[in-house]
């Protein structure tokens, strides 16, 4: 996030936001902003309300509960005069097979009025996406990748400010899938905000703020080390041991103060859960470590972002709904 954007208006806000679909409720509750300047990524499983959270963004959608705010506005109004402040990238791309990408990406500039140096935005947006060699191909000869670059480079081709991107590395091979990540860091960096879907939860960690949905709820927001934490409710560290593990090892971890938890992991490694404001970080490397022969090393564990989306999920549905006593 640029400086400039910090304490800015967020680009995007919602408020108690839920959408239903014929009587039902497939969103709900929905509160959360994401600020200028940043990426939000949407997380969840196939059906837990990405693309409709996407689409009420954009305008195409009316929320049937709360209010949605982007860049100071109803989406819905602003959809029928302004666009030109966002892009929009849906899953099913519009592109014309039997024209070139040069055609393809002109028709989205005259679509989003796109006059001034227009020849040199296409240049610009066409090298961001490194098809720039490639521009006289018919999209129907040009590879499943291709199509994929061409379709972000015909969301980019006006400069928008907000950019919703929906399941934009859906089907693509990693070295594209960093690639794309790497042009929305860019973006971002230059001031352009970035909410981008998708089913992948490990593209959390590209995200400056991460929103978990999972049945139409939003079950987790915030940044990926909050959520990481959240999760497992602190830091993790596994502690090695030159030798099988025993119930005093785990009593001499618990000793240490702002160790939260200390389990077996495995027959040689004891697994803490850390306070991440305490010292106990420290206190484990510097006297544990160091003090105890048969300790052979510790590592700060980055969790598997399967299980935080998992762990999340399930705390998320163990808590008590209003009505119900909880036990
Ligand atoms: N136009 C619609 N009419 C009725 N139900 C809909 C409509 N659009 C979405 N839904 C339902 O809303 C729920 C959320 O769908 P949505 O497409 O937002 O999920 P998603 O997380 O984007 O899924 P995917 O990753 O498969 O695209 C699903 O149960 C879906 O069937």
């Amino acid at each position: 996030m640029s400086d400039a954007t910090q304490g800015a208006q967020p680009a995007v806000t919602f408020d108690g936001v839920g959408k239903a679909f014929d009587d039902e409720w497939v969103l709900e509750d929905l509160s959360f902003s994401v600020p200028r300047g940043s990426i939000i990524g949407l997380i969840g499983p196939s059906g837990s309300g990405k693309t409709t959270t996407v689409r009420l963004m954009t305008g195409a959608y009316r929320p049937d509960a709360g209010t949605v705010d982007v860049l100071g506005a109803d989406p819905v109004a602003r959809r029928r005069h302004d666009r030109s402040m966002i892009g929009y990238l849906p899953q099913q791309p519009v592109l014309f097979d039997e024209l070139s990408l040069w055609e393809n990406l002109n028709f989205h500039a005259s679509l989003n009025g796109v006059g001034l140096r227009r020849k040199r935005r296409l240049l610009d947006v066409l090298e961001l996406v490194e098809l720039d060699g490639h521009r006289k191909k018919l999209v129907r000869e040009s590879s499943g990748g291709m199509q994929r670059r061409l379709a972000l480079a015909s969301t980019l081709v006006h400069a928008p400010n907000l950019v919703m991107l929906d399941e934009p590395t859906a089907g693509i091979d990693p070295i594209l899938r960093r690639r794309f990540w790497e042009h929305f860091r860019a973006l971002s960096d230059a001031g352009d905000t970035l909410v981008i879907s998708t089913q992948f939860v490990d593209e959390a960690t590209h995200c400056d703020t991460v929103g978990l949905l999972a049945d139409g709820r939003l079950v987790a927001v915030g940044a990926p080390d909050e959520l990481r934490r959240q999760a497992h409710g602190g830091d993790l560290i596994d502690v090695e041991y030159t030798r099988i593990v025993g119930s005093d090892d785990l009593r001499s971890c618990r000793d240490i103060a702002g160790v939260q938890r200390a389990d077996y992991h495995g027959d040689a490694t004891v697994r803490l859960v850390v306070d991440p404001d305490s010292d106990a970080r420290s206190r484990v490397f510097d006297s544990l470590v160091t003090t105890d022969p048969d300790i052979s090393g510790a590592v700060e564990i980055a969790p598997d972002w399967d299980d935080v989306f998992i762990r999340l999920v399930e705390s998320d549905t163990a808590e008590p709904t209003p009505g119900q006593v909880a036990s």
